[in-house]
């Protein structure tokens, strides 16, 4: 690929014993966004976020990231505009990590890799009954992906980061009660938009993705507790939960369009 890539590319991923590439895929993600490809669509509506804090239900650990997962019952959490046709509602959000700051995130800007990545994760309510149905489903999801780079504290994430002890193993999970997952988007509305797939299996072709232009800042402290998490559930060897991204995926016949110019 473009990217001077130390990932894996083929063979079979570390964490998930399974292959790397799908069979037929044309549409996988993550990719490189490379800034001179991609194409300024002035048709792009900017991106509408309404969250609604009472709609956090927890926390837990799902043994590839902790997820942070919303009542998605009705149309209270929801994102629309942008390159969306309906309305799609936030179901849970998550993040990936390296092991070290060098590397993490899933998605590179000009083959730069941030030390994190977020995604908040949303599905069509307008065309589909659940979040699981939509997941097989061609424009079932839209995911916003956020970087996360070193730098000032996060005040909005250390109220995840406290409860991350509580939630160190696999199928570890705490309350969490009114989280507005708002205060962890950067406030530039500028985006990259592509379709592509989940990056952990079922690895299906399902996905909007929003990728925000501007990174947020955490600091080193607050990435090192990610890195406490492990893995593994209690009783089991103890391995680390780092480095849960997916290696650079081929674009194929895809276009990056962008909000800005
Ligand atoms: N990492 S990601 O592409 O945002 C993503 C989002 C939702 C998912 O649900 C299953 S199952 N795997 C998933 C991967
Ligand atoms: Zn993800």
């Amino acid at each position: 690929g473009a990217c001077a890539s130390y990932r894996l590319r083929d063979g079979v991923h570390p964490l998930w014993q399974s292959p790397l590439t799908i069979p037929g895929g044309s549409r996988q993600s993550p990719i490189n966004i490379q800034w001179s490809d991609s194409l300024f669509d002035p048709r792009l509506e900017p991106l509408e976020i309404r969250y609604d804090s009472a709609t956090c239900l927890h926390m837990w650990n799902n043994g590839y990231s902790f997820l942070v997962e919303f009542e998605d019952s009705a149309d209270k959490s929801i994102i629309t505009g942008g390159p969306l046709e309906n309305n799609y509602r936030l179901k849970q959000f998550h993040f990936h990590w390296g092991a070290v700051n060098e590397w993490g995130s899933e998605h590179t800007v000009n083959c730069k890799v941030f030390p994190a990545e977020l995604h908040l994760v949303h599905w069509n309510s307008c065309r589909y009954g659940s979040f699981e149905e939509a997941l097989m489903e061609e424009n079932g999801l839209a995911v916003i992906g956020v970087f996360l780079k070193l730098g000032a504290h996060h005040s909005g994430l250390q109220k995840l980061v406290d409860a991350l002890p509580s939630i160190k193993h696999k199928d570890a999970l705490v309350e969490l009660d009114d989280f507005d997952p708002s205060c962890l988007l950067p406030s530039c509305s500028d985006y990259w938009t592509y379709s592509g797939s989940l990056t952990t299996p079922p690895l299906s072709e399902s996905v909007t993705w929003i990728i925000k232009k501007k990174p947020v800042e955490m600091d080193e402290d607050q990435l090192e507790m990610f890195r406490m998490l492990l893995f593994t559930p209690e009783g089991e060897e103890e391995r680390r939960m780092v480095d849960n991204f997916r290696p650079l995926q081929p674009i194929m016949d895809r276009t990056v369009r962008s909000s800005f110019p």
